[in-house]
């Protein structure tokens, strides 16, 4: 997770922005400026969420180091949210931000692959290789073992990472997640599997390129998982909207508050309802609830240092 890192490291702030949007997010003033130019039409929707997720990442991207678009928001558009969800990992790119794209996406190795290209690869067009979707990193589920995985570790470059579901943060997670395989819960099982898988790309600040999803709803699984999974970086959601505070999150930090980046998205995207505004400032109430998000965050975790 090296890149990730070293963006954490400069911005000092080991958090990141889901980018979820749905039209109930976005101010009235931004939506109408779309449905006048191309109808109430996926189309008009669309451009309203990339809009949207521009201001977004205009007003945060110096001083948050990642961005999280979760693919089913954008799903829910068809192809036109799709074209809005590459256009919105490009820009953040190219605002210097990391990428991780939310699709929790598995299947058997062949199909996997196809994942793997889309997504962290580059497809070949007659010998042409041409990014698809070009993220950072990709969520994923691993529940289909190592060969749902091994497609997705050959596609990577150093740059580049995932995340596999670990401890989710749902209330439901445990039904499954916290049965125990002989001595050991099935999250700890699906952990260690994430250190193995992770065993040949170890980084400077002690990382692999596989990292686990655990929800901040879980403090106590959340330190359990980093005592006993040292070069498993975390991403944790869950904090904010789900309820999730600083201290719930702590438990995934290292002596050198590394190890973990803590997801917020309706909280920070939708701010600016709190304020009782009619929206037009709510880029720069999305920094400020970014700000205080950090602030919050770093309050209870060691300083930051690579
Ligand atoms: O993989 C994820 O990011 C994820 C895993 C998990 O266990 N729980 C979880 O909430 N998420 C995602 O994290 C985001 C949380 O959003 P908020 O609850 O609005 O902050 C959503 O995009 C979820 O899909």
């Amino acid at each position: 997770m090296k890149k990730l890192i070293e963006k954490i490291i400069q911005t000092k702030n080991p958090t990141v922005v889901g980018l979820d949007p749905t039209l109930d997010y976005i101010p009235q003033y931004l939506k109408q400026k779309y449905f006048e130019e191309y109808g109430y039409t996926l189309k008009g929707a669309a451009k309203a969420y990339y809009a949207f997720n521009k201001k977004i990442i205009n007003a945060i991207c110096d001083i948050v180091p990642a961005v999280k678009p979760q693919c089913a928001y954008y799903e829910a558009l068809g192809w036109q949210g799709m074209k809005t969800l590459a256009k919105t990992i490009q820009y953040a790119r190219s605002k210097g931000m990391y990428v991780i794209t939310d699709g929790k996406r598995n299947d058997i190795g062949s199909t996997m692959q196809a994942y793997a290209t889309a997504h962290l690869g580059q497809i070949s067009v007659d010998g042409v290789q041409t990014p698809a979707f070009g993220a950072d990193a990709l969520t994923v589920n691993g529940y289909l073992g190592t060969d749902g995985i091994s497609p997705l570790l050959s596609v990577m470059n150093e740059d580049q990472g995932i995340f596999v579901l670990v401890k989710t943060s749902n209330p439901s997670s445990g039904e499954l997640q916290d049965q125990k395989i002989g001595e050991n819960s099935v999250y700890a099982v699906m952990g260690d599997m994430c250190e193995k898988w992770g065993e040949g790309s170890i980084d400077p600040y002690g990382y692999s390129q596989v990292g686990a999803v655990v929800g901040a709803t879980y403090p106590q699984q959340l330190g359990e998982l980093r005592r006993r999974l040292p070069h498993t970086f975390f991403l944790v959601p869950g904090y904010g909207a789900q309820g999730g505070g600083a201290k719930d999150v702590a438990g995934a930090f290292d002596e050198n508050g590394l190890g973990g980046i803590v997801n917020s998205s309706r909280a920070i995207l939708t701010a600016w309802k709190k304020e009782g505004s009619d929206g037009v400032d709510f880029a720069e109430t999305a920094r400020r609830e970014a700000l205080r998000m950090k602030e919050d965050i770093i309050s209870v975790i060691a300083p930051i240092k690579g």
